[in-house]
């Protein structure tokens, strides 16, 4: 049974023009799931948040927390934020520096009228399970950030809510300590159960902690699915490029066959049965590291769609090199979009030689591995398996 619903959410800030930030807005998360709303700066992800917590009043729609109507515009119900039994952790810990640890964590107790709990204990039992129980009577200055964020933890917990909203609570911390608290969340959501939602921008952070995600644009959801599903199969070209497709190559079929933004297509069609719209074109969206290179002349592998490229750039990243590409028209000439690689360094098909700016590559992908849409960002009927192929290059 789902935890939180929420219908129709709309939420419009007054002004000249006024602006509407989260528009019709549908979540259904069932209880003890931990959901994550992904999706760029200004997208409306802490909005949504402060929606359900009861920190803004939507415009328009209907939430209920539990079974229990928390806000509804059209019969006006609205309960507080202590009516909601919600947790709330914060990116800016948001410690109260003049209270020691423990008067910190204890706040939400006294806050929601709770004091019999920190006489029963409340305070250390949670303090215990974020292992901040040493740091009791110090206060935050005392503290490092992943410290901190610790103690913002057992705050947004002590209470025992039933659903926990988190706003993007690990970007103030190291790459190092950001790896050990998120780690540390998603044993204590295991061990706890409590229904989560947790705001971020980062994707890999996203795909870790989610059971499910919505990726959010402009106040909207684009997709809401497991990580998986998200990472494998995008719904729109947004959620690829949002999930790491960073390459988008325009594919276009003409008289002679294939072309890719002006330069000619070897190898395996990048579709095999395509309906291309009107347009005649189609995107492919690829991962860096799904982008295959070969000394010019030769093939990076089989069944593989292929291109000729120049590299601009490279940087060396331990077990792979990270290069900048332009993929060569028919006379030799730069053409299109940039193209990222992510090339191994060690393994089967590792790069042996160098890869300096001015070389020319012969560039490849499986079309199985590319994510195809129409021109418009909607998924594309195009499919990758058989068909026609293209006429090489040079024909
Ligand atoms: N009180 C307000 N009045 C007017 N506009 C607002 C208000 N609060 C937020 N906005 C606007 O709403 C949009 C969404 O803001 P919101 O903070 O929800 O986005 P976000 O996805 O959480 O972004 P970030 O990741 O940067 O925190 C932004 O364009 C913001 O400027």
């Amino acid at each position: 049974m789902s935890y939180v619903s929420a219908e129709g959410l709309t939420k419009t800030f007054k002004g000249r023009p006024p602006v509407t930030v989260i528009d019709g807005l549908g979540l259904e998360i069932e209880e003890g799931e931990f959901l994550v709303l992904l999706g760029p700066s200004g997208c409306g992800k802490t909005t949504t948040l402060r929606c359900l917590a009861g920190l803004e009043s939507p415009t328009a729609g209907r939430i209920s927390l539990g079974g229990r109507t928390v806000f509804d515009a059209a019969n006006r119900i609205n309960r507080p934020p202590d009516k909601r039994s919600i947790g709330m952790v914060f990116q800016s810990y948001a410690l109260w520096p003049h209270m020691s640890v423990r008067a910190n964590i204890a706040y939400p107790l006294k806050a929601r009228g709770l004091k019999d709990k920190i006489k029963e204990g409340w305070v250390e039992e949670t303090a215990r399970l974020v292992d901040c129980e040493a740091l009791l009577d110090r206060h935050p200055a005392q503290l490092s950030g992943g410290q901190q964020q610790r103690v913002a933890l057992a705050r947004g917990l002590v209470a025992r809510p039933d659903l926990v909203l988190f706003d993007e609570p690990l970007s103030n911390l190291d790459a190092r300590l950001r790896d050990s608290v998120r780690a540390y969340l998603h044993e204590l959501h295991a061990k706890l159960g409590f229904t989560a939602v947790f705001v971020t921008h980062d994707q890999s952070e996203a795909l870790a902690l989610g059971d499910r995600l919505a990726i959010m644009r402009a106040g909207e959801i684009d997709q809401f699915d497991t990580p998986r599903q998200v990472f494998e199969k995008p719904a729109t070209e947004y959620v690829a490029d949002f999930v790491g497709m960073a390459n988008r190559l325009l594919f276009e079929r003409g008289a002679d066959g294939w072309t890719c933004q002006g330069a000619p297509v070897a190898g395996a069609p990048p579709a095999a049965r395509c309906s291309l719209g009107a347009s005649g074109r189609l995107v492919a969206r690829l991962r860096p590291e799904d982008v295959h290179i070969a000394p010019a002349g030769e093939v990076p592998g089989d069944g593989m769609t292929l291109l000729k490229g120049r590299v601009l750039e490279s940087g060396y990243g331990g077990r792979h090199i990270d290069a900048t590409l332009t993929l060569e028209d028919r006379d030799g000439a730069a053409a299109g979009d940039r193209l990222h690689v992510r090339v191994p360094l060690a393994g089967p098909g590792g790069w042996a030689g160098e890869l300096a700016a001015g070389q020319k590559v012969a560039v490849g992908f499986r079309p199985a591995d590319a994510r195809f849409f129409d021109d418009d960002g909607e998924p594309s009927a195009a499919s990758s398996d058989g068909g026609a192929r293209p006429a090489p290059v040079g024909a």
